[in-house]
């Protein structure tokens, strides 16, 4: 593949690399023995190794407390690897990538299993021809172990001098306002906000990472973006499995910390902040942070909670054992903000997300106002859906005149689905774009500590109502697992203004003579 093409439209900003790792790298991945690790982290370090993105002589060592030998961990490690068409050629590499990647094992919480780790990365940085001696450590870890690791690679197994260190860190980043800023001031006390780089993984997705291009490079776009143009918009993301597995996890959490305050909120952001002066990444996040300032937070009457129930052979929420009996923990959340500021007051953004619903779909929804009546009577309004997943592609619902020998106007749409249009490209997962941005030392795409701090604000009032806090807890309603969600989510986005488009609208396709 072409690193270095030029293409015309080329964002220069976005081209510069900071200070972008090319040598004498190693990339530590803790909780090498867990899930994340399996399925994501080492799928995206593949790809990207196959693609010829990572370091010259890149290694990469796994550490848990699980004992493993090499061959054990080489296992899980090629487990989630995708071997498609050319098996052959995908082997090799899958056996070259093995011949990169050691494992250690040793404990979270003291200093001298993080010694052994040292003496290893030391004995594989003595190999080196150079004195620069570069470490990425990857926190694929529970939350409980965040603070003792960032402290323990610092004292062992930070490099001092002649290179340079960067901690990857998932979410959740706290669970409310009060235990993020305690997460924030702990890690900070050993790693700089620089070196820190905080991963909320929609910021890798092709279609998040374009709101950007969308906006800004489309004056089309920028003139009808604001409250005269837009009656309300839609954040939807939809899973169509329960939590099967997770639901020990999950009950602790809720739909809210898992999707809403983070994947959501992040798209929310980018699609209403202001024009960044650069793309570089502090006036990106700036502009970020300057938005979710002007969110109030969530009000009660602005909330509608779900939880799914056993429907069509599948088991409901309830039924999973690692779920408490009578948990009223929402899988299901529909939220609206408000943004006060010039551009956007009045305009209502719904977040919605839940599991175990009808499809798998995730995708920005914004609906225009009405046009002036008058010469047109019912005509239905334009809708720009970008969708996230699957099945990337951007399409505007319009109105145009009905082919044929009289005028009538019909709903249709400009479509620009990926697949179709882009034919000989692969999109990236977003773990390889967001460890790649690691290496390059580009922030862009990551969580800055003020942007968290804002979010928790927005979303903390209404978690302590849900945690029952300031009270009884809410008991959310409940929705058959495989269904839309809660029968009263229709009532509960139109009376945001949303209008539901006819139901003789079918996408992609209309026959003219069946209307
Ligand atoms: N899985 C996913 O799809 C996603 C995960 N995340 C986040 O990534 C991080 C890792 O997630 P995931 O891989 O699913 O987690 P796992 O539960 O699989 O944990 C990862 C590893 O951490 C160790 N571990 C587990 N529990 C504990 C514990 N209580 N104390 C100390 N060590 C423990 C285990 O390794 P060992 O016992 O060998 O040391 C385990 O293999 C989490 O912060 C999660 O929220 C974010 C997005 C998606
Ligand atoms: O962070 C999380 O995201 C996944 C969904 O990620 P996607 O990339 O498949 O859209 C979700 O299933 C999980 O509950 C949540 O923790």
């Amino acid at each position: 593949m072409a690193r270095e093409r030029s293409l015309s439209g080329t964002i220069p900003s976005m081209e510069t690399s900071h200070d972008e790792l090319k040598d004498n790298t190693i990339i530590i991945v803790l909780g090498a023995s867990g899930d994340l690790a399996k399925k994501k982290t080492f799928p995206a370090l593949f790809g990207l190794y196959r693609q010829n993105f990572l370091p010259r002589d890149v290694k990469i060592v796994g550490y848990a407390r699980t004992k493993m030998d090499r061959e054990e961990f080489h296992k899980r490690e090629t487990s989630y690897l995708k071997n498609p068409n050319d098996e052959e050629a995908v082997a090799a590499d899958i056996e070259a990538f093995k011949g990169l990647s050691t494992y250690v094992s040793g404990g979270y919480e003291d200093a001298e299993s993080f010694q052994k780790l040292n003496d290893h990365l030391e004995e594989i940085e003595s190999h080196y021809q150079s004195k620069e001696r570069n470490r990425i450590f990857y926190l694929a870890l529970p939350p409980s172990v965040f603070i003792p690791v960032a402290k323990n690679l610092k004292e062992q197994c930070y490099v001092e001098k002649g290179g340079v260190n960067r901690i990857i860190i998932e979410k959740p980043f706290g669970k409310d306002l009060e235990s993020a800023r305690e997460l924030l001031t702990s890690v900070k006390q050993y790693w700089t906000e620089d070196e820190t780089f905080r991963i909320d993984h929609y910021l890798g997705k092709e279609m998040v990472k374009n709101l950007l291009v969308l906006r800004f490079a489309n004056v089309a776009m920028s003139a009808a973006w604001d409250k005269n143009s837009i009656s309300n918009v839609q954040i939807t993301f939809k899973e169509p499995f329960g939590t099967e597995g997770r639901g020990g996890y999950f009950d602790e959490f809720g739909i809210i910390r898992d999707i809403l305050q983070n994947h959501l909120l992040q798209v929310l952001s980018i699609l209403t902040m202001e024009r960044p002066v650069s793309f570089a990444a502090e006036d990106i996040r700036d502009e970020k942070v300057k938005v979710l300032r002007a969110i109030p937070p969530i009000e009660r009457e602005d909330t509608l909670l779900g939880q799914y129930v056993s429907a069509n052979g599948k088991p409901g929420y309830l039924d999973d054992d690692t779920v408490p009996p009578n948990s009223v923990c929402p899988t299901f959340a529909a939220t609206t903000l408000w943004i006060h500021n010039p551009r956007w007051e009045g305009v209502p953004f719904i977040l919605k997300a839940g599991k175990a619903l009808n499809e798998a779909k995730v995708e920005v929804r914004i609906q225009f106002k009405d046009v002036t009546q008058g010469i047109f009577k019912d005509i239905a309004r334009n809708e720009l859906v970008i969708r996230i997943q699957p099945s990337e592609a951007v399409y505007l619902k319009l109105n145009a005149k009905t082919p044929g020998l009289y005028t009538r106007a019909i709903p249709t749409e400009m479509d620009l689905t990926y697949k179709r249009r882009f034919t000989d490209t692969k999109i990236p997962e977003a773990y390889e774009a967001l460890i790649l941005d690691t290496l390059k030392g580009d922030h862009s795409n990551f969580v800055r500590n003020d942007e968290l701090d804002v979010a928790w604000k927005i979303f903390t009032p209404i978690l302590h109502w849900i945690d029952g806090k300031d009270g009884p807890r809410p008991r959310p309603v409940t929705y058959p697992y495989g269904s839309r969600g809660p029968k009263e989510l229709n009532a509960f986005v139109e009376k945001r203004g949303y209008k539901r488009a006819d139901a003789s609208y079918v996408w992609p396709v209309t026959n003219v003579s069946s209307l």
